[in-house]
């Protein structure tokens, strides 16, 4: 017996013998979920569900912090019945995971619910995602980031683009059917690469006019389709700040919510030489950093206020975001390197 509420139904792959990982047991019972629609209609009856309204997260102030609290089957059932909603609506949720006692996320979009009678019952607000990203601790953004995702996608890919009819999307919601055609859709993320150029000791750090003001950060861009992840690196550098691209070093990846779905693909790059030719329909600003200028920049938690002189000091992105992972990194290293001189 591995879960609560899903005896009665045979699982496709669980039956497996020896499963002695408590992670392998984990990942087999999120398959058996995600492809069978009976056992996860089951698990809906046992499961918890994180609620969105509108897309918006729902988040609770809990003194000192925000978390993300999700409600038990039972609950969200009898909020449905006193909205006067069909009990079948629980089958929009889609499911974002199962916690270590194999337990059933789901999450659920109540944007046809009255937003602050739900607020008033569920004591807490209804967040931008952006600001629910800030606000919550960084631990709980990537279950939030996802819910979102998926259900941003099914929203917005109720139909089939080939017949023009409508979709059905499996219990799970791990994707959607065609059944004029037969064509499933599943949830997608575009491939972004986000490269830390470096050249001898210093950084190249840059910004867009569209970025919040002072907010310096490494460079990034969309996969073109065919291209590999270090075609993107090298064609992005040279395009942006017309520079080429000598080495690449893989570092980390991020699922990245805003505004649609991408897989951040995290690397550092050294190029051959820092003569900057920067093309200004994509960067408003590019500039070599030292390691003090961006242990400056990285002192600041959050945007900094203005100067005296109006302008406001170079801060970079939040620690949610991978960037920062990356200027972290390549401080250490700078660090590092300075110890062992
Ligand atoms: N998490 C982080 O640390 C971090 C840091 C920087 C950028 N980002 C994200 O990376 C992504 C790419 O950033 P960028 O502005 O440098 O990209 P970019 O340099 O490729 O420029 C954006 C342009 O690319 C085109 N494009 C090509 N494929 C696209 C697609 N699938 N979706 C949308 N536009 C597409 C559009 O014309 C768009 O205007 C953005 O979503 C941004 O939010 C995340
Ligand atoms: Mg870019």
């Amino acid at each position: 017996m591995f879960c609560v509420g899903v005896a009665m139904i045979r699982p496709v792959t669980s039956t497996c013998a020896r499963l002695s990982s408590s992670y392998v047991k984990h990942a087999r019972y999120l398959f058996d979920l995600k492809e069978n629609d009976d056992i996860c209609r089951q698990a809906l009856k046992s499961g918890s569900f994180y609620v969105f309204h509108n897309l918006s997260p729902f988040l609770r102030n809990t003194g000192n912090s925000y978390s993300f609290p999700a409600v038990s089957a039972s609950e969200l059932l009898r909020i449905l019945i006193e909205h006067k909603m069909n009990e079948r609506m629980m089958e929009k949720s889609v499911l974002i995971g199962c916690s270590d006692s194999c337990a059933a996320e789901f999450a659920i979009d109540l944007g046809s619910l009255e937003r602050s009678r739900l607020e008033r019952e569920l004591c807490g607000k209804f967040t931008d995602l952006r600001k629910a990203a800030l606000q919550l601790r960084l631990k709980d953004t990537p279950l939030m980031s996802q819910a979102q995702a998926l259900l941003r996608w099914h929203e917005s890919h109720q139909y089939c683009s080939k017949t023009g009819k409508p979709t059905q999307k499996n219990i799970s919601g791990s994707k959607r059917v065609c059944h004029a055609n037969g064509l499933i859709y599943y949830p997608q993320m575009s491939p972004v690469i986000i490269t830390l150029v470096s050249h001898r000791k210093r950084c190249l750090l840059a910004r867009q006019d569209s970025y919040p003001a002072g907010m310096y950060t490494a460079l990034s861009g969309f996969c073109d389709i065919g291209e590999t992840l270090e075609e993107t690196v090298r064609r992005e550098v040279a395009e942006e700040v017309g520079l080429e691209v000598e080495s690449i070093r893989y570092s980390a990846s991020q699922h990245w919510p805003f505004p649609n779905s991408s897989l951040m693909v995290a690397c550092h790059a050294t190029v051959r030489q820092d003569e900057l030719c920067i093309n200004a329909a994509e960067i408003e600003s590019a500039k070599w950093f030292s390691l003090e200028e961006v242990e400056e920049a990285l002192k600041w938690q959050k945007v900094p206020p203005k100067q005296e002189d109006g302008t406001v000091p170079i801060w970079v992105p939040p620690k949610i975001a991978i960037a920062h992972h990356l200027i972290q990194e390549w401080v250490q290293e700078q660090r590092a390197q300075l110890k062992h001189r």
